[in-house]
């Protein structure tokens, strides 16, 4: 297996020590990993490329490696945002930079904190295709012991699950570094699962895929876990730093503070309300006081909880 790093200094260190010490510091990689900061050399031999930098910084980097790649590659996107100006999601981004087909653009999705699985820990996640032997491929290449992947033929709904589920642990990392206890939390995990099967339902998802480890899976993970870059970066807004102070204080990709914005716009585009991510953007791309937020968001309009009760369609 061969990993590529941006950086020949870390790439030497990870070939050197067996450890990749700026990400998962004390970790032993497998002997199998190889590092290499040649994409063409990653590229050379791989049937599956597993594609894991930021969303933000996806297609640049696709579009210079378009040429490396076999045509019989299968892609799995590990990124959980949506990109910022196209609003397009990680598989359509891969789809149009690659130029390969459905049958080869995969998602590997779910509760899977990355310093969790390098312990060994047991997890469970989905890989989503619209080919099922593809799926079941990629399926076979990542079940370990400790990692077991289901699959889903329903790819925009574990993605958008994924992405959508970073604003949602950001506003819940807000509330907690506000100190406004478990109930907050429950209520935006569960308002925001609503929000995110809207969304999703509206641009074609399948709704279970929301009760699903892409859905509220991973949205308990990351809104429960101190792991979660998405709860920290929240939790310090909470506590009173400022966003850029809180981008300071983030070493790792928090997906949701870019996607934010990106999920709020195919709301609008596909006519659907999302409170909660509306209440993310305020707070972090206009400059909104978190307790008028907070505030605004308990004021609004009262609402039937479920979809079509009482002949309307509820928001949150
Ligand atoms: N860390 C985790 O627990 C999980 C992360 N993910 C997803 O995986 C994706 C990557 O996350 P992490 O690896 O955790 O983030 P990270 O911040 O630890 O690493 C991001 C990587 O992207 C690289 N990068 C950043 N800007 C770049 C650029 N302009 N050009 C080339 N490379 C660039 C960085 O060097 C770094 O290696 C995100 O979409 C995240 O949502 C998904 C599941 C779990
Ligand atoms: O996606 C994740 C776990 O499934 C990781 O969440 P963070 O990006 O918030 O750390």
């Amino acid at each position: 297996m061969t990993l590529w790093g941006r950086r020949p200094e870390l790439v030497d260190a990870i070939n050197a020590t067996g450890v990749n010490g700026d990400y998962l510091p004390g970790v032993q990689l497998p002997d199998s990993v190889r590092a290499t900061a040649d994409p063409a050399v990653a590229a050379r031999e791989a049937d599956i490329a597993v594609l894991a930098v930021s969303a933000q910084h996806a297609r640049p980097l696709l579009e210079e490696w378009r040429p490396l790649w076999s045509p019989s590659t299968v892609f799995v996107s590990l990124m959980k945002g949506v990109e910022l100006g196209t609003n397009r999601l990680m598989s359509q981004v891969i789809a149009e930079t690659t130029g390969a087909g459905p049958d080869r653009v995969t998602v590997l999705s779910g509760p899977n904190l990355a310093r969790e699985i390098v312990q060994r820990k047991p997890a469970a996640s989905v890989v989503a295709c619209a080919d099922h032997n593809t799926a079941e491929r990629v399926q076979t290449a990542c079940h370990t012991a400790y990692f077991r992947p289901y699959t889903n033929s329903d790819i925009v709904g574990c993605e958008l699950g994924g992405a959508v589920k970073n604003v949602i642990a950001l506003a819940v990392g807000v509330t907690d570094g506000m100190g406004l206890g478990d109930n907050a939390k429950a209520a935006l995990v569960t308002r925001g699962l609503a929000e995110a099967t809207r969304l999703g339902v509206a641009m074609g998802a399948d709704p279970l895929t929301f009760a699903g480890l892409a859905g509220m899976g991973d949205l308990v993970a990351t809104c429960s876990s101190t792991l979660s870059r998405n709860h920290s970066f929240g939790y310090r807004l909470g506590e009173g730093l400022t966003v850029e102070e809180a981008k300071k204080a983030t070493t790792q990709t928090a997906e949701g503070v870019a996607s934010s914005k990106a999920v709020s716009a195919l709301g609008e585009r596909y006519g659907v309300e999302l409170p909660i991510t509306a209440a993310v953007v305020d707070i972090i791309h206009n400059g909104q006081n978190p307790t008028d937020v907070v505030d605004a968001l308990m004021s609004r309009t009262p609402k039937p909880e479920r979809f079509g009760d009482r002949g309307r369609e509820a928001g949150n």
